[in-house]
């Protein structure tokens, strides 16, 4: 049976609905495939006017969605109050931002649409309505728990050439070295190895494991997680047959002519996950989630408030994001 990409609306202040009304509007020049939007209909109307889009836009299901697309958005109406006001974020937008996610979650677990596709959010207008996640990775694990267990979301940059997962994620880089353990790589190393061959395809997953410290630490000069911490997990994770190698220096493992030695990369922190691959392919790259039972995809950017409302937003990052949960669900289409 064929089922529509579930997509977010993300944070109304920004530049996610511009998005997705001209994903919308240009569906058959991108060859983009068929798409429900989770979100409020009479707010994607306003801010469709305010970008003077004559986008037709109708209330769907899940199950009507598809035979819509053709000649209007089609939206599952979240409901509540959602002011149109680009680059200003308001309480009383928070609580249909979240459900528009719960909902394009829950009919994704049900097999009703094929991937969740989200647009960005801002966390702290979130935390008004009682969200206490650090972002969508982790909600997102609690909205797939089963039997009360949360399984472990992974979080993937990735365009055609690199893919880059960051260990630790939204948390002070003081932290960082206190968060950082054999089990916590190990248990990444699995879901990473597990997802390369399940959602993308790729029998042998080769993954970098970059080091902490600068040059990987310098043989313990330099810092001593490298050579106490990681070292022992790529060799735990090596023992269980994953193809993993390092602990790499971070600065040189990025290098481009190195990157068809691995497919995936697994740095330490965000930072020296997301920088790489936003700096080479900003407008390419695509936030995956992986160790989920659903696939879920994501543009590589936030919410850019200096651009919301204003139709200058680049949509090629969410298109990317389209296109990648299209292929990594083609066998459900
Ligand atoms: N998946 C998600 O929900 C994400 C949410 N965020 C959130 O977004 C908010 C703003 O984060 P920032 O660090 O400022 O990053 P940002 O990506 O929103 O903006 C950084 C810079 O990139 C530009 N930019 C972003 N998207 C663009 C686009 N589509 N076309 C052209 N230029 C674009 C912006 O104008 C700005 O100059 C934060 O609250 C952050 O947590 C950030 C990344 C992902
Ligand atoms: N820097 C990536 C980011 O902020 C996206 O996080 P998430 O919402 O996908 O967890």
């Amino acid at each position: 049976m064929s089922a529509p990409l579930a997509i977010t609306m993300g944070e109304p202040a920004g530049v996610g609905p511009d998005i997705i009304l001209d994903l919308y509007a240009r569906r058959a020049e991108l060859g983009l495939p068929p798409f429900v939007v989770f979100g409020n209909l009479a707010f994607l109307e306003k801010r469709a006017a305010r970008l003077g889009l004559a986008t037709p836009i109708a209330a769907a299901s899940a199950a009507t969605a598809i035979s819509i697309f053709r000649e209007a958005m089609p939206v599952i109406d979240v409901t509540g109050l959602v002011p149109d006001h680009p680059g200003e974020i308001s309480p009383l937008s928070a609580r249909s931002v979240i459900n528009s996610i719960t909902q394009a979650v829950d009919a994704t677990l049900s097999g009703h649409c094929r991937a969740v596709v989200t647009a960005p959010i801002h966390k702290g207008a979130l935390y008004h309505a009682g969200f206490s996640h650090p972002g969508h990775t982790e909600f997102l694990a609690e909205l797939c728990a089963r039997d009360g267990k949360v399984p472990l979301p992974v979080m993937m940059l990735a365009h055609d050439a690199l893919r880059t997962v960051p260990l630790t994620i939204h948390v002070p880089l003081s932290a960082v070295p206190g968060l950082i353990n054999r089990k916590l790589i190990l248990v990444t190393l699995r879901v990473m190895a597990h997802d390369l061959r399940q959602r993308f395809g790729i029998e042998h997953p080769r993954v970098a494991v970059t080091g902490l410290n600068p040059h990987a630490g310098e043989g313990g000069s330099i810092g001593r997680e490298d050579l106490e911490i990681i070292a022992p997990a790529i060799a735990d994770a090596q023992a269980e047959g994953i193809d993993a190698s390092g602990p790499h220096p971070a600065d040189t493992v990025f290098f481009p002519a190195h990157w068809s030695r691995y497919d995936a990369v697994l740095a330490m922190y965000h930072d020296q996950a997301l920088i790489p691959i936003k700096t080479v392919a900003f407008d390419e790259g695509v936030n995956i989630t992986l160790g989920l039972p659903i696939v879920r995809t994501s543009p590589d950017h936030g919410t850019a408030f200096d651009l919301a409302g204003t139709g200058k937003a680049s949509s090629a990052s969410f298109a990317a994001a389209i296109r990648m949960a299209d292929r990594m669900t083609e066998s459900f289409a």
